[in-house]
Formats: C-alpha cells, sequence, structure tokens
C-alpha cells in the first residue's frame, strides 16, 4: 500500500513543481513589460480600494445625512460619491486596457517563436506527430494563454484584494455581524464544489464529442471523393447524427447544470441578506450598530459573493492555460537541428557521391538499412531499384540530412556531409517528388519558390526547359494563374512539369528524383520524359525509378532488398547476371509495371 501512495506523492508533487516552473516562465515572459505590468497592478490596488470605500462611504452617507435628517455636506458627500464611481470606472477601464496589450505582445512573441521553432526542428519531430496536434499547440493551446493572460491576473489579483479588504473593513465595524455574514462562505463552498465537480466531468464530456464530431467532420469534407465513390453518403450522414446527438446530450447537461451556479449565487445572496438586514436590524434596535453599517455590510456581501466565485473560475481557466503552455514550451525547449561549429558553406560542388558503410534505422528495435556502400561519379544517373519498404526513400533522407546515419560516412566531394551546413549541402540539391507540394498562390511564385531572386525571365525560361510554358499560357492568366495548396485545376502531370520548372530554376549539381508511379497520359509523359533528360543532363541524379526507361537509361543501378544492397550495375549487366535484378523485372513488380508497355 506505500508504495503507490508515495508514487502517488510524488507525481502530484512533480505537477506541481512542473505548474510551478511554467507559471515563473510566463512571469518572466510578462516581465519584459515591467513599467506598463506595474501600471496596471497600481490601477487594481486602486479600483479594489475605490470598490471598498463606494459602500462604505454610501453607509456614513445614511448615517451622518439621512438617518440624523442632516442637508448640510450632502450634496458634497454625493459629489465625493459620484467622483468616486467616475474613478473606478476609469481604472477598471485602463487596467483593462493596459492588460490587454501586455497579454497580447507576450503571445505575439511566443507565438513567433514556438513558429520559428518549427523551422528548426528536424524532420523527425514532424514524422512522430499528428499535423493536427501541432497545429492546435499554436493556435488552440497560444489562444487559451492569450485568454487567461488578458483577463485571469487581473481578476486573481483583483478579488483577493476586495476579499481580505472586505473582511478588514467588516470586523473594524461589527465582528459580530461579520461572524454571521460569513456562515454562507461554507455553504457557497460547498454549493459550488457541488456544481463544479459535475460540470466539470460533463464539459469534459462535451469538449470530447465536439472533438470527435469535428474530426468526423474534418475527415468527410477531404474524404469527400472517397465517400462519393463508395457511395457512402448515407452512412457518414447517419453516423454524423449519431455523434451530433451525442453533442447535443452532453452539452444539454452542461450548460443546464453550469446554469445553476448563478441561480445558487443569487439564493445565497439573498440569505445572507436575510441574515443582515434581520440581525442587523435587531443589533441597530439595540443600539450595537448603525443603520449605516447594516447598508455596507449588504453592499460589501453582494461583492464578496462575486469575487468567491471569480477566483474559483479564474483559477480553473489558469490551470487549463498552465497546461497548454506547458505543451508550447515543451516544443520551444526542443532540441534543434544544428550545424557543427566547424561546418563549411559549400560554394560550388562537383556531385561526386559516396556512401561509405552506411547503416541506419528508425527505431532501435529494427535496422532499416545496413552497410550500405557506393560511390558515384559527378553527373552519372543513379537507379534505386528494390520492393517496397527496401531503403530507397531512406538513402535520399540520409543524403540529403533529413536523417542522419548510425554509422558509417555520406561523403559529397570528399566532404563528409556532417561537416557541411544542412543549408548549404540542400542548395546544392532540387527534389522532384511524386506528389508536388505548390503552395497557395501563383504560378509564377510557385516555380520561383527554389530561387527566390529569380527574374521574370528565368521563370518562363525555366518552365520552357521544363515542357511546362505551353500549358501554362493557356490557363486563363497565364504565369499568373492563382494554384490553391492542392493544385486543383491543373492535372497531375501538370504538376510535375512544374516541380521540373522548380528544379531546373534551382540549377542544383545534384537531382532527386522520386518518379510518379501514377500513370499519365502518354502525350504529358512525354514531355515530362523529356524535360527530365534535359534536367539530368550534367547533374548527379539519384532516381527512384519506376520508369523501365529511365532504369535502362541509368548509369547504374542500385538494387536494394530489406535494406541491403544487393546488386549493382548497368540494366544489361544485371539482367546478364540472373540475380534479383532479374527476378524482380521478371515478375513485373510495382517498379517495373508501370511503364513497361511504353
Ligand atoms: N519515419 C519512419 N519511421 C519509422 N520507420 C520508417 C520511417 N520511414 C520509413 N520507415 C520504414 O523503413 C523501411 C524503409 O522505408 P523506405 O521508405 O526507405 O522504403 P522504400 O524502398 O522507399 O519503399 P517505397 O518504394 O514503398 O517507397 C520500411 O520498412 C518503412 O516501414
Amino acid at each position: 500500500m506505500l508504495r503507490p501512495q508515495h508514487h502517488w506523492k510524488k507525481t502530484s508533487e512533480q505537477k506541481a513543481n512542473k505548474l510551478f516552473r511554467t507559471l515563473k516562465r510566463i512571469a518572466t515572459l510578462l516581465s519584459k513589460q515591467k513599467g506598463m505590468l506595474a501600471l496596471v497592478l497600481l490601477m487594481v490596488v486602486f479600483s479594489s480600494f475605490l470598490s471598498l470605500f463606494g459602500p462604505y462611504f454610501i453607509g456614513k452617507i445614511i448615517d451622518e445625512h439621512i438617518v440624523v435628517k442632516k442637508q448640510d455636506g450632502l450634496i458634497q458627500s454625493l459629489m465625493i460619491l459620484g467622483g468616486v464611481y467616475l474613478f473606478l470606472s476609469l481604472s477598471l477601464f485602463l487596467q483593462n486596457y493596459w492588460m490587454i496589450a501586455i497579454a497580447q505582445k507576450t503571445v505575439y512573441s511566443l507565438r513567433k517563436q514556438l513558429f520559428e521553432k518549427f523551422h528548426k526542428l528536424p524532420i523527425r519531430f514532424f514524422e512522430e506527430r499528428q499535423h493536427g496536434e501541432l497545429m492546435s499547440r499554436i493556435t488552440n493551446d497560444i489562444e487559451n494563454v492569450s485568454q487567461t493572460l488578458n483577463s485571469s491576473i487581473i481578476q486573481l489579483f483583483s478579488s483577493t484584494l476586495t476579499l481580505v479588504g472586505a473582511v478588514i473593513v467588516m470586523v473594524s465595524l461589527s465582528p459580530l455581524l461579520t461572524v454571521l455574514t460569513l456562515t454562507i462562505v461554507p455553504m457557497m463552498f460547498f454549493g459550488m464544489k457541488w456544481i463544479t465537480n459535475r460540470t466539470r466531468m460533463l464539459f469534459k464530456e462535451q469538449q470530447r464529442n465536439l472533438g470527435e464530431l469535428n474530426g468526423f467532420i474534418e475527415e468527410s469534407i477531404s474524404g469527400q471523393k472517397i465517400i462519393k465513390m463508395f457511395s457512402q453518403e448515407r452512412q457518414t450522414i447517419s453516423e454524423f447524427q449519431r455523434k451530433n446527438e451525442k453533442l447535443k446530450q452532453s452539452g444539454f447537461w452542461a450548460q443546464t447544470y453550469s446554469g445553476f451556479i448563478p441561480k445558487l449565487m443569487n439564493v445565497l445572496n439573498n440569505i445572507s441578506f436575510a441574515i443582515i438586514a434581520g440581525i442587523g436590524g435587531v443589533l441597530a434596535l439595540k443600539g450595537l450598530i448603525s443603520i449605516g453599517v447594516i447598508v455596507i455590510f449588504a453592499e460589501y456581501s453582494r461583492q464578496f459573493t462575486r469575487p468567491l466565485n471569480d477566483l474559483a473560475n479564474q483559477f480553473n481557466m489558469l490551470l487549463s492555460a498552465m497546461a497548454g503552455a506547458e505543451r508550447v514550451f515543451e516544443i520551444i525547449d526542443m532540441e534543434e537541428e544544428e550545424d557543427e561549429k566547424e561546418a563549411v558553406h559549400l560554394r560550388n560542388i562537383k556531385g561526386e557521391v559516396e556512401f561509405h558503410h552506411v547503416s541506419f534505422s528508425y527505431e532501435k528495435s529494427r535496422e532499416t538499412i545496413q552497410d550500405i556502400h557506393f560511390r558515384v561519379s559527378p553527373g552519372e544517373t543513379v537507379a534505386l531499384v528494390g520492393p517496397t519498404g527496401a531503403g530507397k526513400t531512406t538513402i535520399i533522407n540520409l543524403l540529403s540530412r533529413f536523417y542522419d546515419p548510425d554509422s558509417g560516412q555520406v561523403f559529397i566531394d570528399g566532404y563528409d556531409i556532417k561537416h557541411i551546413k544542412r543549408a548549404s549541402l540542400r542548395q546544392h540539391m532540387a527534389f522532384v517528388l511524386q506528389d508536388t507540394f505548390l503552395f497557395q498562390g501563383t504560378i509564377r511564385e510557385n516555380i520561383r519558390y527554389s530561387r527566390l531572386d529569380a527574374s521574370d525571365k528565368d521563370v518562363e525560361e525555366a518552365a520552357k526547359l521544363a515542357n511546362a510554358h505551353s500549358f501554362i499560357m493557356k490557363l486563363p492568366n497565364g504565369y499568373d494563374t492563382v494554384l490553391n495548396e492542392e493544385g486543383s485545376g491543373i492535372s497531375q502531370g501538370q504538376k510535375q512539369l512544374l516541380a521540373i520548372a522548380r528544379a531546373i530554376l534551382a540549377n542544383p549539381s545534384i537531382l532527386i528524383l522520386d518518379e510518379a508511379t501514377s500513370s499519365i497520359d502518354t502525350v504529358t509523359e512525354l514531355k515530362i520524359q523529356e524535360a527530365l533528360q534535359r534536367l539530368m543532363k550534367g547533374r548527379t541524379s539519384f532516381v527512384i525509378a519506376h520508369r523501365l526507361n529511365t532504369i535502362r537509361n541509368a548509369d547504374q543501378i542500385i538494387v536494394l532488398h530489406e535494406g541491403r544492397i544487393v546488386e549493382k550495375g548497368t540494366h544489361h549487366s544485371l539482367l546478364k547476371a540472373k540475380g534479383f535484378y532479374y527476378e524482380l523485372y521478371h515478375a513485373g513488380t510495382d517498379q517495373f509495371n508501370i511503364s513497361r508497355g511504353r
């Protein structure tokens, strides 16, 4: 029995420590705007004082003017009272205004830090995580922090000040009535606890159901084509209805229970008012307190329930925002993909590539590639061939340093690429992948993405070499046609021509090409082939080849199987050897299937 208890104690301690560290970090961020923060706190103190002083002053006016029917000085007192409430409003406005400015500035820099960090993290980081989840850190989590900074800090501080101040004044006026008034506090505490326990669970459920529904909506929007292809509309709608119904149910109960909170507050307010009026009245009749004191108490007790309620709410909000902030800091603290201190910048390269006994695994439990060893002379074309999962993409990932080898080395022009700056290394490479990623923007901007300083003439020149110019000119706005992220409006083959144009513009020494497996119409296919021939000329090219033509023309074919090189050679020498390549070729695997007929 001791152990779990000890464990529990430890984890809750760790949690508290973590929370404290996160709070401290937020405080450090906020302290960058010390001057403004000091002003806000000053305003909070001022407004708390005025909100206590107002009712006190009303009590005084009642005792000194109303009860004794003395008109002298009443007007002045009322003017002072007006001034108190005017300044109270002003200070509340100012503290809010300044605090929002501080909060927005803080989350602005947090958002900036996080986005910049994303670009310094290795590819592994993104491959291991859900993109939706990462998106939510930069949107929801940061928004949560922003909301809390906007209001919670002020509320927590002013609620505490008001509570403490009210109790001090009340005790000084009538300890007995204070004790009686405070009897509602435990009632309030337990009542609130009962409701919030239930609402918290219900809200959690509502949130979960909402998340589920949102996920389902997102999936059915992006999978619309598949839904229609398989005529699953009706099934999708009924699944949606089921989820929608669940959300409605949980939403109904969550809102109903949370709707009790103001009602309960009202009842408790009335009870405390009855206590103050009744018992205060008896005390006043006995001459123990004045009528003004009853008014002060009545007003304070009304003020009492609000800060107590606020404190509980704000504290919950603060906890949830801190959880969000923790998730943000977790990423900000992650180890970055850094270049070695002495890493060099390569100006020009010839394009000689050597893999020297390279082994690598994505996960410790399973070796992905083993003892890969080959050399490529500048300008050569290498076809990487092998069944699915053989390790072709992994070799490309290592060459471009998206991952680093566990053992062995990769050399470019005799330099171990570990000692070359990543940006410099990738500057000498261009990628034409199966799935061309296009950004929202014009065709011109999309081609220029590989060399931002290229002139319009350079862009068009590259498009011409890539056989893309003629189809671009047929688009409604030519080079200024706007594409969305999915590149809808142009075909798969045309997307590839754009990718080739991009690569031609980059003018790299090393070219990485992942040939498309999807079949493309013959005319476009021929255009692609011709453009690729131009692109590959004079550059060291690595091709994950799917077209027989490419494979046949390669200077070197590297045949991979289960992470190892099983054969090397040219098409003819490998066929002659009657080994694994020969088998692949005759078995008509994916790699050879596509273009055998062409
Ligand atoms: N990010 C990753 N994390 C873990 N394992 C991975 C990762 N990427 C690939 N693998 C695994 O590594 C092995 C080699 O994958 P790789 O993508 O290099 O094969 P491939 O030859 O390019 O296959 P294909 O022709 O299907 O693209 C596979 O077993 C794959 O499951």
